[in-house]
């Protein structure tokens, strides 16, 4: 009898073992008695299956973000710590506008509703913003001296960054719900909605005033955790906003840190944070582990698992605003989720070798040619007898 199966090498390791999929379970390859073993370590149910989410076709948006539009000042000098470092190089930065950024430039039409400050800062971010295709027509100018939140970015070594930021009194925290409009959410096929708007009214008000005006118009709420720590009294008041919105939500992205402020608890498990949200209005759920990748969760039952790619990491900063880009550029023009996970890691493969967050979002071309580069790499084959 023929019991020749094939079984994929895949990008990533567990404890240093190489994994192996093999009729959509991931698996280890263990030697025992001469035998050749396929011990399971994780099953990828419904691959084949490929699930999309549906957005309206007919609106002249397809994403709109709600949030903060900020500055980064990255370390110009490598490996060197923040104390050390004499020259940093100005970027637009803030999760929700590196997201606009990079939906832009992969081809979406995209806008933003935010508060800048009235100052030189808040005027670079507008003609930035501008130039790179999002609109900013719903973008208010504050009128009572506050200021363009900054982020200082060390890079210490590829793997130890980290980001020092000034955000009291930051004029994004100040968006009044008076400044969120229907007849501009009501355009758009999605809302994005950055975690850390909630943390201090009034802008926290405007955001939800938002999803309550996406839900009624039936757009797409998608929910970026993007968890700042420092912008919150305390972990125990993020938990309820972000509990309250995730709730309300349709996609729910974020990090495995980030849900467990969600759950307001410690090192949480994947299933029971999927099992708790899908009890609600979330159809969809990504969850990022960093290097290992992420998994996708449908209401309907399926896991999907990304890889991140191997590349030669500068920083590890603008991985998730990267991440979320592209996923959500595949999700939006009706990619499925595997598509979707592949397009999200090769995207911020490519950012964290690059030494910004928003200048740095690749193009389409960019993603499918590192993708198809990376195929090759990946895809190596073997036989099990
Ligand atoms: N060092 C890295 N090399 C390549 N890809 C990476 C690396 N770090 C993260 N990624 C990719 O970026 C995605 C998001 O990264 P993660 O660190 O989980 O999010 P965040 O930046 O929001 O903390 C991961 O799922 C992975 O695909
Ligand atoms: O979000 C901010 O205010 C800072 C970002 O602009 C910065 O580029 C960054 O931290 C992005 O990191 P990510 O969350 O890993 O994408």
């Amino acid at each position: 009898m023929n019991r020749k199966k094939t079984i994929i090498l895949l990008n990533s390791s567990r404890n240093g073992k190489y994994v192996y999929l093999l009729n959509g379970m991931e698996g280890l390859i263990v030697k025992k008695h001469l035998m050749i073993e396929f011990r399971i370590v994780h099953k990828v149910k419904g691959a084949a299956r490929k699930m999309k989410v549906e957005f309206h076709s007919d609106r002249e948006f397809d994403l709109i973000a709600i949030g903060r539009a900020c500055i980064d000042l990255n370390s110009v000098e490598y490996n060197c710590p923040m104390e050390e470092t004499m020259t940093f190089k100005k970027y637009v930065g803030g999760s929700p506008a590196n997201i606009a950024i990079g939906t832009s430039k992969l081809g979406l039409k995209s806008g933003f509703i935010g508060k800048l400050a009235d100052d030189q800062h808040g005027r670079f971010i507008e003609q930035y913003l501008r130039r790179v295709g999002v609109d900013t027509s719903h973008m208010v100018v504050d009128q009572e001296g506050h200021k363009t939140g900054l982020a200082f970015t060390e890079i210490k070594s590829p793997e130890e960054c980290s980001i020092l930021m000034y955000r009291d009194e930051v004029a994004d925290l100040y968006l009044d719900p008076s400044e969120v409009s229907e007849d501009y959410i009501e355009k758009a096929k999605v809302l994005l909605v950055s975690g850390t708007a909630l943390a201090k009214s009034p802008s926290r008000e405007a955001v939800l005033k938002s999803i309550r005006l996406a839900k009624k118009n039936d757009v797409k709420v998608i929910f970026e955790l993007d968890y700042r720590g420092y912008t919150w009294v305390s972990t125990q008041e993020a938990s309820v906003y972000y509990s309250l919105v995730a709730e309300q939500s349709d996609v729910v992205v974020g990090t495995r840190d980030e849900f467990d402020i969600l759950e307001n608890l410690k090192d949480g498990n994947n299933e029971a944070t999927v099992n708790h949200l899908f009890k609600h209005s979330p159809q969809l759920i990504v969850i990022k582990h960093g290097v290992e990748g992420s998994y996708a969760y449908t209401k309907s039952g399926e896991t999907f698992r990304g890889h991140a790619y191997l590349t030669k990491v500068l920083k590890t900063f603008g991985a998730g605003d990267s991440y979320a880009s592209a996923f959500l550029y595949a999700l939006i023009t009706g990619k499925d989720i595997e598509t979707a996970l592949k397009y999200g890691s090769a995207s911020a493969a490519i950012v964290v070798s690059k030494h910004s967050s928003s200048e740095a979002m690749p193009t389409l071309d960019e993603i499918e040619q590192f993708i198809s580069e990376r195929t090759k790499d990946i895809g190596v084959t073997t036989r099990l007898m």
